[in-house]
């Protein structure tokens, strides 16, 4: 696509933007209805999301390197933003998984892209396959009845004749392989016609076409002018400035001086005395150019001082009424909540100010810029120079004139007023306490225990002793799986619907891909520090660890019990192992600190078999490590384990606040990945292969299973005979009879045992209550009924169990 394509791309997403900010802006009032208030959560979502897409391919394609800067601010904005909605649903709903197919069916859109309006001609085009189709079918029918017509006449006259002579004998054999072979070449014309016709994909349908191929190049080829015009951008950068100090930097300082000079003067004037110079840390003479008053500059700073004592005094009373206190607000707030019952309100968003912001440099710069002279979209020089003039006086002022003006200030005072001594005393004030800091800041340092080592030496250490691993190159688009597009709609019939393979993907780049990606985002968004991945052998847990690390561009460090066993031994050892770790993790940012099998980390009973490699070693420092990651690292703990049930809970559930129970495939999901997979490994799906018999009698099986039996079946001999001998069902059935699937009974323990996790628990009651206020509100009703009927009085009775009432319709 074109430079201007994606610029419009742009633009559009920015409009949808500001549509939204107009509605984040409003004030959050509070919502009772609980299906309400997730339908806005929902839509906000779906919104945000749309946004995010067009925004991604905008910010990957577009070459403007000063337009990348302001859609990057936009776009860590807009994640940051979405990750907040996924918490406030998380919060709302009790669960991690959220089914928002309705409001995706109202936007018309499909979960996995957005839905681009059908052109007149493709969508005549699809009406005329579907009509030459229908009259197809009408006219093949009408054209049996006539053949097997005649042929019954014909029996009938054959009935009627009674010699048979080798001349009709032969005319009968020659019939039957004239008809044989016509029926041959028929079928092959036919299945030629359907391909023309567009109605049946050709051969290597699968193959990426012509066009895909000349996109791909394409786009690489922008990534490289992406490249070329951002080094140029940087030098520029540089240039720019340089020439600027050289040519503007001596008038800039010369009137940066007379304002200042000005200010003492009319300062004398209102108070009759000269003005302390702001100090550094003040900002210097920053204030001064905000467009104030002397009076107000003067003001400010006294009220700063006189807010500074304050603070000290309330500080102190405060520590000695804080335990009084604390009582009587406790009792006061549990009234106030319980009079209000506020119900539900959008929580204060971090990022919307953000967004805004780039918003806003879209509308002054970049909307209605004329562009006509940047074709190539190289930098634009004249916005270089306003940033960097802004950039020059700072510096000029900070580093020349501020120092200059403070002494000048001096010699004024000394000389007109005559004043000494104070700025001293006030300066040894603020060394004492300097020094005071430091010196703690000092004692509260830990101790590096390999100070004297480089990074590249711990590095190097870490890759031979197997903890530090080259992640698969595998992505997240691999993890193939359908969505699931019925889960409001039960949901909203009372069924808990199961969630998708693509719904534990979207969990994936909500928790790991975004936050990793991006600094901003991993500062701002709620945190997510750990991430427990759990669920039956071969669901894709481990596949997932490595396509997170892929798409992150992330380290990965493998802490599994298997692993660190017998390696750096002893308590020493083990302060060692997690120091080298986490100090490579942290200078090497994004990283992601895989425990496979993380049950074994937090045992209930360590098994006989296991007790040789000291499973247990990481169990106790693992909660005070996640303690010392801060917002700024973005480091994520991720744990997998397919039987959490041999793990103490309690211990596990301090340690990973997430937890992802990723359910075996769903009939959609097999059908999409018996087809991907049996493609990867070289087979090819015909008409002889039926992929839905397939994928129903798979019921319980896992990806794993399904790739064991494909690469079974697919070998090379295999994919050599395809050609005379397509594929069928039936030649997996084999294989897959030797693997154990996973039987309801297990799928039971992961559900029983994810409801005693801290969100499973807090579900499992809110469903509770909420039975319960519907029996309540079940009850009240009956009663009115009978009292209605008896005529015995008016009740008015509160409507209860609105949530629970409004699922089941
Ligand atoms: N959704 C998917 N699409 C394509 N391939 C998948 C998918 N899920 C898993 N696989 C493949 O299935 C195989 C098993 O996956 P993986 O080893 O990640 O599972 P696991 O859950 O970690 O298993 P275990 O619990 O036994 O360690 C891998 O080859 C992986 O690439």
């Amino acid at each position: 696509m074109s430079n201007s394509a994606y610029n419009k791309i742009w633009v559009e997403a920015q409009e949808a933007l500001d549509h939204l900010l107009k509605q984040e802006i409003k004030p959050p009032r509070p919502e009772k209805d609980h299906l309400v208030a997730f339908q806005t959560l929902g839509t906000f979502y779906v919104k945000y999301v749309q946004i995010f897409r067009n925004l991604e391919s905008a910010y990957d394609q577009i070459v403007h390197p000063q337009k990348r800067l302001v859609i990057r601010q936009v776009l860590d904005g807009v994640m940051g933003r979405i990750l907040e909605l996924k918490h406030e649903m998380v919060e709302l709903e009790l669960s991690e998984f959220h089914y928002l197919d309705d409001i995706l069916q109202d936007f018309k859109l499909s979960p996995k892209e957005v839905l681009k309006p059908m052109s007149i001609d493709e969508a005549t085009r699809i009406i005329q396959i579907a009509e030459r189709a229908r009259q197809g079918r009408l006219r093949a029918s009408f054209m049996k009845e006539i053949y097997l017509e005649e042929q019954r006449l014909k029996r009938i006259r054959h009935l009627g004749e009674v010699a048979i002579n080798p001349d009709v004998a032969a005319i009968c054999i020659q019939k039957r392989w004239r008809g044989y072979i016509q029926r041959k070449k028929t079928k092959r014309e036919r299945e030629e016609e359907l391909i023309f016709l567009g109605m049946v994909p050709p051969p290597h349908f699968q193959k990426v076409s012509a066009a895909k191929q000349q996109v791909q190049v394409i786009n690489a080829l922008r990534c490289k002018i992406q490249e070329d015009h951002e080094i140029e951008y940087q030098q520029a950068l540089v240039q720019i400035k340089d020439t600027l100090k050289e040519i503007e930097g001596p008038d800039i300082k010369g009137s940066l001086q007379e304002v200042i000079r000005q200010w003492f003067i009319e300062c004398r004037h209102a108070t009759g005395q000269f003005p302390d110079f702001p100090t550094q840390k003040a900002g210097g003479s920053t204030a001064l150019f905000a467009q104030k008053t002397p009076e107000q500059v003067v003001a400010e700073l006294a009220a700063k001082e006189e807010e500074k004592a304050k603070k000290k005094k309330a500080k102190k009373k405060a520590k000695k009424l804080k335990v009084k206190k604390k009582d009587k607000t406790k009792g006061k707030r549990k009234g106030k909540d319980e009079e209000e019952a506020p119900g539900w309100k959008m929580a204060p968003s971090h990022f919307l100010s953000e967004i805004a912001g780039g918003h806003q440099t879209f509308k002054d710069i970049w909307q209605y810029r004329d562009e006509a002279w940047n074709f190539p979209q190289r930098h634009d020089p004249e916005l270089v120079k306003e940033e960097k003039r802004k950039e020059v006086e700072e510096e000029i002022r900070e580093q020349q004139v501020d120092e200059l003006m403070r002494q000048e200030l001096k010699n004024l005072k000394l000389a007109v007023d005559r004043q000494k001594g104070k700025q001293r005393k006030t300066k040894k004030g603020g060394k004492k306490k300097s020094r005071k800091k430091k010196r703690k800041s000092r004692r509260k340092k830990k101790k590096d225990l390999t100070a004297d080592r480089t990074i590249d030496s711990l590095y190097k250490e870490l890759v031979e002793q197997g903890l530090l691993l080259k992640p698969k190159k595998v992505y997240l688009s691999d993890y193939i799986g359908e969505s699931n597009y019925l889960g409001a709609t039960l949901h909203q019939m009372d069924i808990e619907p199961m969630p998708s393979l693509s719904d534990v993907q979207q969990l994936i780049v909500l928790y790991g891909v975004l936050p990793l990606g991006s600094q901003t985002v991993h500062e701002k968004a709620p945190v997510v520090k750990s991430l427990l991945l759990t669920g039956p052998a071969g669901v894709g847990k481990k596949m997932l660890v490595h396509a997170l690390c892929t798409e992150t561009g992330a380290n990965l460090f493998n802490l599994s019990a298997d692993n660190i066993a017998e390696k750096y031994p002893g308590k020493k050892g083990l302060r060692m192992m997690l120091h080298i770790v986490f100090k490579v993790a942290r200078q090497l940012q994004p990283s992601v600190v895989w425990i496979g099998d993380t049950e074994k980390t937090f045992y209930k009973k360590v098994p006989k078999a296991d007790k040789q490699i000291k499973p247990l070693r990481l169990k106790r420092r693992l909660p005070s490590l996640l303690k010392s990651l801060k917002p700024a690292e973005r480091i994520l703990i991720i744990g997998t384990s397919r039987c959490p049930f041999q793990a103490e809970l309690k211990s596990l559930c301090r340690v990973y606040k997430k937890i992802i129970l990723i359910p075996k495939p769903d009939y959609a999901s097999r059908l999409v990945l018996w087809r991907h997979i049996i493609l990867q490994n070289g087979g090819s799906i015909t008409s002889s292969l039926n992929l839905s018999c397939l994928a129903k009698v798979t019921d319980g099986f896992t990806q794993g299973h399904i790739i064991y039996a494909v690469q079974t079946v697919l070998n090379e001999r295999r994919i050599q005979q395809l050609y005379r001998k397509p594929l069928t069902a039936v030649e997996f059935i084999g294989p897959l009879a030797t693997q154990v699937p996973v039987y309801r009974e297990e799928e039971e323990a992961f559900k029983v045992w994810y409801a005693k996790t801290p969100l499973g628990k807090k579900r499992e009651n809110a469903l509770k209550e909420e039975n319960q206020d519907n029996q309540k509100g079940k009850g009240k009703e009956k009663d009115k009924g009978k009292e209605k009927d008896k005529g015995k009085g008016k009740v008015k009775k509160k409507e209860k169990g609105k949530r629970g009432k409004k699922k089941k319709t």
